[in-house]
């Protein structure tokens, strides 16, 4: 993942360091001079409003580099059976999620005739253009690699997107966790192509069923599925609020991406990256009526 593990590349030897450490102000620290001059508004006469939209997308670009952060170490805990790091990891996804879906509150007070007067000026460019977005969904399993191919012009969000496309989702991981610990999951489940989009598989049910009657005896399975299922909750209100943004701010409008706007981003709402987690609900019956 180029982006996120080259952060301490360029550290000094620790004498250097300690040199720099004497003068080291909070400006310093946190790059604030990179930081604060990076909200350039392409309106002109700069219209007022539009460093309300720049700032919105770009705490939210730093919101979603922590997910990915958090996202990527989770699935490393699956990985290596680390299940008490893994909750960690995604409780604080979890709350990161709740201030990105919040903060589509400070937006809805960008009027459409606010937005139009500098909606020109963003020319093509797109939320669908968000590779740190697309990573996220990568990761958590709607992969489609067709849509690298948009990032053809940046070498280092093309090779995290590609890292993460070849590489199996946070969800893989999980189920190869459970399967170590001797629940039955299906070999072709195990040994998908971790490129292509997750497809349900209903021979996983009786295995979620069993970890759903029984809580008490599967309790860091279930507590896990759980912790899944929160994370596509969030995540569903996310897409739910920017519809709903986008709907009242430029209504059925087409995109600047070029897409048709709300019918598209209406479609996204139906894609899920646990689907058996959804599908075991249905099959679920009240305990003392188990047939397995
Ligand atoms: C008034 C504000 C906004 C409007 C009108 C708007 C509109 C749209 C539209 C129409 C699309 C579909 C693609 C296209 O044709 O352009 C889209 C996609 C997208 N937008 Fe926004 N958006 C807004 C704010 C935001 C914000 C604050 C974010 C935060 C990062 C964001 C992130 C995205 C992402 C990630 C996609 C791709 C979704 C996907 O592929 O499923 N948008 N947006
Ligand atoms: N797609 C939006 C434009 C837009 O929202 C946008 C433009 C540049 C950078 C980020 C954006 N946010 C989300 O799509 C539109 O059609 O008005």
């Amino acid at each position: 993942m180029a982006k996120i593990e080259s952060l301490d590349e360029e550290s000094p030897e620790t004498d250097e360091r300690q040199e720099d450490d004497r003068q080291l102000t909070y400006a310093d620290y946190l790059h604030l001079d990179q930081l604060l001059g990076a909200q350039q508004p392409r309106s002109r006469p700069v219209h007022h409003d539009e460093l309300l939209f720049i700032i919105q997308h770009q705490t939210s670009e730093l919101w979603l580099k922590l997910i990915l952060h958090e996202l990527i170490s989770a699935r490393d805990g699956f990985r290596n059976d680390q299940i008490p790091l893994a909750l960690k990891r995604l409780a604080r996804v979890k709350h990161i999620q709740h201030t990105l879906a919040d903060q589509w509150s400070i937006l809805a007070t960008l009027t459409p005739s606010e937005y139009l007067q500098f909606r020109d000026f963003l020319a093509t460019s797109s939320g669908f253009q968000s590779y740190q977005y697309r990573a996220v969904e990568f990761i958590l399993g709607n992969k489609d690699a067709k849509l690298i191919t948009g990032f053809d012009h940046d070498e280092q969000a093309s090779a995290m997107l590609a890292a993460l496309l070849n590489s199996p989702s946070l969800y893989d991981e999980f189920l190869h966790h459970l399967s170590r610990q001797g629940y039955p999951i299906p070999t072709a489940v195990l040994n998908r192509d971790p490129t292509l989009p997750y497809v349900a598989d209903d021979r996983l049910l009786p295995t979620f069923k069993i970890i759903y009657t029984d809580p008490q005896q599967h309790w860091a399975a279930y507590e896990t599925c759980e912790e899944l299922i929160d994370i596509e909750d969030n995540f569903q209100l996310w897409r739910f609020r920017h519809l709903k943004t986008v709907e009242r701010t430029i209504g059925h409008k087409v995109g600047t991406g070029g897409s048709s706007g709300v019918d598209f981003l209406h479609k996204a709402l139906d894609r899920t990256f646990f689907p058996e987690l959804y599908a075991v609900r249905t099959i679920l019956e009240p305990a003392g009526r188990r047939d397995g």
